[in-house]
This record gives C-alpha cells, sequence and structure tokens, in this order.
C-alpha cells in the first residue's frame, strides 16, 4: 500500500517537486508535546550485540535498556541491535531498492496502491513492486532474516524477565504478521514548522527500524523529554510496540518517538513491524501480574492528527 499526505490531490513528494510552500495545515501544533526542536540532547540509546543474547551480560544490558519498574527506574524501550545477523550487503540493498522506487513517477508508485492490506494466508506478492526489479527478492530475503533475529530476540526477552523463552511466541499466535513500511521523506521548506512523522508509539509488538545512513531525525521521549536517536551504522532500531507493552504488565514501554523533516536532504527509512495473528487479543503474561503489580493498562497513545511530512509504502511481508 502506498500511503501519503495529499493536499489538493498532490503527495508531498509532488509538492516538493513543483516547489510549493509549506500548506498550512502540515504545521505542527501541539499542547501535549510542545514546539519542534532540532536541538535535543543526543540519547544514550543502549547497543546490543544480538549474537550473544544467550550470555547473561547482554540480557542484563536488555533488561536495562527496556524495563521499567515503577516510578523510579525508567528505561529508553529500544536499544541499536549490532550483529543481528543481517548481511551489511543485504542492507545496502534493501536501501537502494527503496531508493530506486520513490524515485519512480507518481503514476507506477501508485499502481501499488491499496486502501487496506486485509491479511490473508499467504504473501500479498501481488502487490509488492516489481520495479525496481529486484524489490520483490530483497524485501523477501530481507524479512526472512528479520523473523529470525525476531525470535531470537523475543526469547531473549522473556527470559529477561525469568519467563518461560517462547511466551511472547506462543502469545504472538503461530500466523503472527511482518509488515513493512518504506518511509520517504523529502526535503521540507519548514522543518521547523512541519514534522516528518509526528509523535507516536507504535502498535506493534515490536518494531526494527533501519535508519537512513547519513540522514537523522529520528527523536525518542524519555521521562518527558526528547532525545535525539543517533545513527549507528548497520544497527536495527529495535523499538518495543504497545503489544508488547501489554504483554509485559507495562514493564516494558513502548516508547514515543518522531521524525523530524530536513530542509536540504531527502530521508529514507524502513521500519518493519511484527505484529500478532490477527484476531487475537494480547492479555498480559500472567506471571507478570501479582499483589504488588496488579494487572496494568496503558489506554491508546496518541493518535495521528495532522498532516505530516512523509510518504510510505506499506507491505504485508509474512504470515
Ligand atoms: O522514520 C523514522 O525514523 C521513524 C519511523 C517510525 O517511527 C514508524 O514508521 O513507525
Ligand atoms: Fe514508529
Amino acid at each position: 500500500m502506498a500511503g501519503a499526505e495529499v493536499e489538493n490531490g498532490k503527495h508531498v513528494q509532488e509538492l516538493v517537486e513543483n516547489g510549493i510552500d509549506l500548506p498550512n495545515n502540515y504545521i505542527w501544533e501541539s499542547a501535549n508535546f510542545g514546539i519542534i526542536n532540532a536541538h535535543v540532547p543526543l540519547g544514550d540509546i543502549p547497543v546490543i550485540d544480538i549474537s550473544q543474547l544467550t550470555k547473561s551480560k547482554q540480557l542484563d544490558q536488555l533488561q536495562s535498556a527496556l524495563s521499567s519498574w515503577g516510578f523510579s527506574l525508567s528505561s529508553w524501550g529500544c536499544f541499536q541491535a549490532i550483529i543481528h545477523g543481517i548481511e551489511n550487503s543485504l542492507v545496502d540493498e534493501v536501501r537502494q531498492v527503496a531508493k530506486e522506487f520513490f524515485q519512480l513517477p507518481m503514476t507506477e508508485k501508485q499502481k501499488y496502491a491499496r486502501k487496506i492490506v486485509i491479511p490473508d494466508d499467504k504473501r500479498k506478492l501481488q502487490y509488492w513492486p516489481q520495479n525496481p526489479q529486484s524489490f520483490r527478492r530483497i524485501l523477501h530475503e530481507y524479512s526472512a532474516m528479520i523473523q529470525q533475529t525476531e525470535k531470537q530476540l523475543l526469547k531473549a526477552m522473556a527470559r529477561s524477565l525469568c519467563l518461560e523463552e517462547d511466551c511472547f511466541l506462543k502469545k504472538l499466535g503461530e500466523r503472527k504478521l511482518i509488515d513493512a513500511r518504506f518511509n520517504y521523506y523529502p526535503p521540507c521548506p519548514r522543518p521547523d514548522l512541519a514534522l516528518g512523522i509526528k509523535p507516536h508509539a507504535d502498535g506493534s509488538a515490536i518494531t526494527f527500524l533501519l535508519q537512513d545512513k547519513e540522514v537523522e531525525g529520528l527523536q525518542v521521549m524519555k521521562d518527558d523529554q526528547w532525545f535525539h536517536v543517533p545513527i549507528v551504522p548497520y544497527a536495527l532500531l529495535v523499538i518495543v510496540g504497545d503489544q508488547m507493552e501489554i504483554m509485559t504488565n507495562g514493564i516494558f514501554k513502548s516508547p514515543v518517538h518522531t521524525a523530524l523533516a530536513n530542509s536540504k536532504k531527502e530521508r529514507h527509512t524502513l521500519a518493519i513491524f511484527s505484529t500478532p495473528e490477527p484476531g487475537i487479543e494480547i492479555e498480559p503474561v500472567g506471571e507478570l501480574i501479582n499483589d504488588k503489580r496488579p494487572r496494568l493498562y496503558k489506554g491508546l497513545k496518541e493518535r495521528w492528527l495532522s498532516k505530516t511530512w512523509f510518504f510510505f509504502l506499506l507491505f504485508q511481508c509474512v504470515v
């Protein structure tokens, strides 16, 4: 599914191509999240070697990156995964086809536009671009690798909470979904006024975010303060999603994050969202509910309220 904000029938990419100034309804105003600030402190986001998650040191790192116990100890809810088993060459290929896709004429991109992509029992290959030609092969390989990493990670996350290692995997169901969203942020005439992506928490169980190789823009909120997320070459930013927050009864928090636009440079990112099997209602793990920690649900996080400066492409990869 290709998706975008549309202004007078034009996508933001076309607004940029036609040299149109920022329309008023792209101006970001929020009572809750304040003004756009490109100069926030650098976040000390943990960097974790995924290949070592069987070791207790890395498991402790994982726990401290993700676990918030009560009010005294808060966590990032995300970390930079390195040595994740996905070859740098494949990551480069993914970036390359994403760039090529967004450079195609709008009419070509719109061939893949769908209002909704309903989960089915097979990959929705017909909605995946055939142009660039290697797009399908590369996305297929990449999503298969991500699935392996995800499995390893979900087990480690469970172990870090002293839970049976398959417990999250079981809760998400045998037919959980993997969605891939290619985000494209064209240069924006007023990045001080319009956001790339508005503050939100992901509705997934976990998200694997491949950041742009060079152009920064992501900010994450911790203790009510925004932090800038650095680019770690070839790392995947693993972000706790709302479903994981629910499964862990609020011990792992899904962090609010946002992406700024850039006045000169375009920016590409790829978010892979792992979500529960459709129809499954996610509940907290029983062992994480007790007298000290009653069953806790966070309400829905801030939803998408105003228009944002990006263009995306969403695919269902694996079921
Ligand atoms: O592009 C980014 O840096 C963030 C993307 C994101 O948060 C999302 O797609 O949910
Ligand atoms: Fe997100």
